[in-house]
């Protein structure tokens, strides 16, 4: 017998249906999302382990001042967290192939690493060996310290330098080669401000037959200052006004830059299944701890929807 279900409290009204279901993309796009940081502290390693789900990806991101070993202590400390460490390979600053694999030979041997993030890196030459991650793909030399999966960049608003043409073509390229050498490969895309822009690049590549995952790069939490200088630094298109329309009139108001609203279009876009395997990846310029609160909380659904986007709940 059908029994109807009469809620005497409350009645569910479309509205309240809609902001479930809004939450409910958001937290399902943000499932498995990842955090990079540069240079972490052990404190600051410590906060991605209490804020986000064990196993979750902390990318490190290679500063080409520094040597290259502070990867290896990184990676061990991500690692006794139980977390899982992702460095950045940036090809262009190794001096020769050994130099490569013993950084390789560390990181797995010492800090079990699995996964790497293959890119260029931002020096306009080469140390030596290498001048493109395609070279360290082809190489095998992954394969030979226990490399089983690889990040490749992805560039929804296109490179500082490098053409549009020139980037796609590469993009293929490492996608076949990592195929060819039996290496898992997703993508993990430059951080942006504009929705619309990486919701076409994602369908672009799934129309070019591109299945990987991607991973799309975002700013967490920040302060528009801080947010702007970095991407000036990376070479990143980021418009005053585009960053506080980003912002959000009242957030922008309090100076603090949160990527809400691009995680609730790319949610939204994601729900109609047209975008293939997709994910979150967070840049933390604000700040590690803060920005792998954010995302969890959000993961979490704990948050206000406003008119673009929403608040997190503290
Ligand atoms: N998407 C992301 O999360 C990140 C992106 N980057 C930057 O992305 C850029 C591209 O790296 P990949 O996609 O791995 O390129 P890639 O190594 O696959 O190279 C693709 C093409 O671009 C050229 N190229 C690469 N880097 C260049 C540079 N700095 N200056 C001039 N030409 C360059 C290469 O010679 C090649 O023809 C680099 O500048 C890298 O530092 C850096 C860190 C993270
Ligand atoms: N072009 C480009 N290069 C990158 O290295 C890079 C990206 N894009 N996009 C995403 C992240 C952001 N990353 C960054 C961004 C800024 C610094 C930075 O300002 N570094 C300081 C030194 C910081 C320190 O020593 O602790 C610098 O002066 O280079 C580092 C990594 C790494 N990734």
């Amino acid at each position: 017998m059908n029994i109807p279900v009469v809620n005497l409290f409350k009645t569910k009204t479309a509205a309240d249906s809609e902001v479930s279901a809004t939450i409910g993309h958001i937290t399902g796009f943000l499932s498995g999302f990842s955090v990079e940081a540069t240079r972490p502290k052990p404190g600051d390693v410590e906060a991605v382990a209490q804020n986000a789900p064990g196993g979750t990806h902390l990318y490190l991101s290679a500063i080409p001042t520094r040597p290259s070993t502070e990867l290896v202590e990184q990676a061990v400390l991500t690692r006794k967290a139980g977390i899982e460490p992702v460095p950045h390979i940036a090809v262009r600053n190794y001096a020769s192939k050994d130099e490569l694999s013993s950084l390789l030979q560390r990181l797995s041997e010492e800090a079990g690493v699995r996964r790497i993030l293959v890119i260029s890196g931002d020096r306009p030459d080469s140390a030596g060996a290498f001048t493109a991650s395609i070279e360290v793909i082809e190489s095998g030399v992954l394969q030979k310290y226990g490399i089983e999966e690889i990040g490749i960049a992805g560039h929804p608003d296109g490179h500082p330098v490098v053409a549009d043409g020139v980037m796609q073509r590469a993009l293929l390229a490492k996608i076949e080669a990592a195929e060819q050498g039996g290496l898992k490969a997703d993508i993990v895309t430059q951080f942006g401000f504009d929705a619309m822009a990486m919701i076409r690049w994602v369908k672009k590549l799934r129309d070019l037959g591109v299945e990987a995952p991607v991973r799309i790069g975002m700013a967490g939490p920040t302060n528009l200052t801080t947010l702007l200088k970095y991407a000036q630094r990376c070479g990143v298109k980021a418009s005053v006004g585009g960053v506080a329309k980003h912002a959000g009139l009242v957030k922008h108001l309090f100076g603090v830059s949160a990527p809400d609203g691009i995680v609730r279009a790319l949610a939204d876009a994601n729900a109609t299944g047209s975008l293939g395997p997709v994910s979150a990846h967070f840049f933390s310029f604000g700040g590690i701890g803060a920005t792998t609160r954010w995302a969890s909380h959000a993961q979490k659904g704990r948050m206000t929807l406003d008119s673009e986007g929403f608040t997190v709940e503290a």
